[in-house]
């Protein structure tokens, strides 16, 4: 059987190790960077150390995908999806399946509404842009960061959910061989939108908490102020999913997962000691946009959010100020 052709926009935390993985299991991998990261990956290899050990994988790397490929795997945060893709739209064909590896509330969740979430797509921008029938839903249960030399370090399994955007959704693409040769557990949903919600309660109950703490998954599990804060937080998710529709339970595991998962900085963490932009849009503020929709209260997440602005006045945008 033929291989499909996989593109990875985005090299870093995520889409270097799942470059990485794909490419040393011999898939058929291109890898889009940009900058010094790109210059450092044609020079050094990508440099990975996973509970496979410490190695450099050589594998096609370019600055533009210049001719459609089978599966792109979207592995920006969510403000630069657009620019990402509109820098390689001739990666996108007809026929290519478009797998957002991204945390929150997908600009697609709401399009059979008829409109975009405003808190990730203001202008409606990416709900033009990407046809939904080419999305796959994905979520994504893989942790990884950076080493201060570019290595990129993942000592947790790695497992990756892939479904249909609609329920009973024809499955559009199989990676299944692929995936399980790279190491990476495939859990292939009927329909994605009920671990979308589970996985935002855990995005949503830990990243901002851990940006404004300091603190691992672990250390928040730990302590018993963080701890009962993203209890609440997850349960408010718990509240609004249900509220749409979608009951999940995440809040009563919580504390023994992130117990589990030890001692992670959240990609969010990551972000606030790197200085870069939170990735609260899809996390925080659409959960809100969501919550006024359907006079859901969320006031523990709205008290987050007012903590972060607080300690973080320059980089942290409120909900309120998001443009309508
Ligand atoms: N890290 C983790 O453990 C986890 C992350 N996630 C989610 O995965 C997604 C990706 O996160 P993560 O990998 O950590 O993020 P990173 O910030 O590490 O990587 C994002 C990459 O995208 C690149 N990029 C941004 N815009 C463009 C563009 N226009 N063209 C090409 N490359 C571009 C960035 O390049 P540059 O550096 O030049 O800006 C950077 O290398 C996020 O939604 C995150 O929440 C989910 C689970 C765990
Ligand atoms: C690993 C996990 C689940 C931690 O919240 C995550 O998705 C992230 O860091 O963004």
């Amino acid at each position: 059987m033929l291989r499909p052709s996989i593109a990875i926009l985005g090299a870093g935390a995520i889409g270097s190790l799942l470059a990485a993985r794909l490419a040393a299991a011999g898939s058929d991998v291109t890898l889009v960077a940009r900058g010094p990261r790109l210059a450092q990956i044609r020079a050094e290899g990508l440099k990975i150390r996973d509970l496979d050990g410490p190695r450099a994988i050589t594998l096609p790397v370019t600055e533009a995908l210049r001719s459609p490929v089978s599966v792109l795997f979207l592995c920006v945060k969510g403000p630069a999806i657009e620019a990402a893709l509109r820098g390689n739209l001739d990666g996108i064909g007809p026929d290519t399946r478009i797998v957002p590896l991204v945390n929150g509330i997908p600009w697609w969740f709401f399009d059979d509404l008829g409109h975009p979430v405003r808190a990730v797509d203001p202008d409606g921008a990416l709900f033009r842009l990407v046809p939904f029938q080419q999305i796959v839903g994905a979520v994504t249960m893989m942790t990884a960061g950076f080493e201060p030399d570019g290595t990129v370090v993942s000592t947790i399994p790695h497992f990756l959910a892939l479904g249909p955007t609609i329920p009973d959704g024809p499955r559009p693409v199989d990676l299944a061989d692929e995936l399980t040769a790279a190491g990476i557990a495939l859990d292939r949903a009927d329909y994605i939108r009920p671990l979308v919600w589970e996985k935002l309660a855990l995005n949503a109950a830990t990243n901002p908490l851990s940006a404004l703490t300091g603190q691992t998954l672990a250390q928040i599990a730990a302590d018993p102020a963080s701890c009962t804060r993203a209890t609440a937080l997850a349960r408010e998710i718990e509240v609004l999913s249900a509220a749409y529709g979608n009951p999940i339970v995440v809040s009563d595991s919580l504390a023994a997962r992130l117990t589990k998962a030890g001692a992670f900085r959240t990609s969010m963490l990551q972000d606030a000691e790197a200085g870069r932009a939170l990735e609260l849009a899809p996390i925080t503020h659409a959960p809100l946009e969501l919550a006024g929709a359907r006079g859901v209260a969320m006031p523990e997440t709205a008290r987050l959010l007012a903590d972060l602005q607080a300690v973080r006045p320059t980089q942290t945008l409120s909900f309120q100020d998001i443009p309508s």
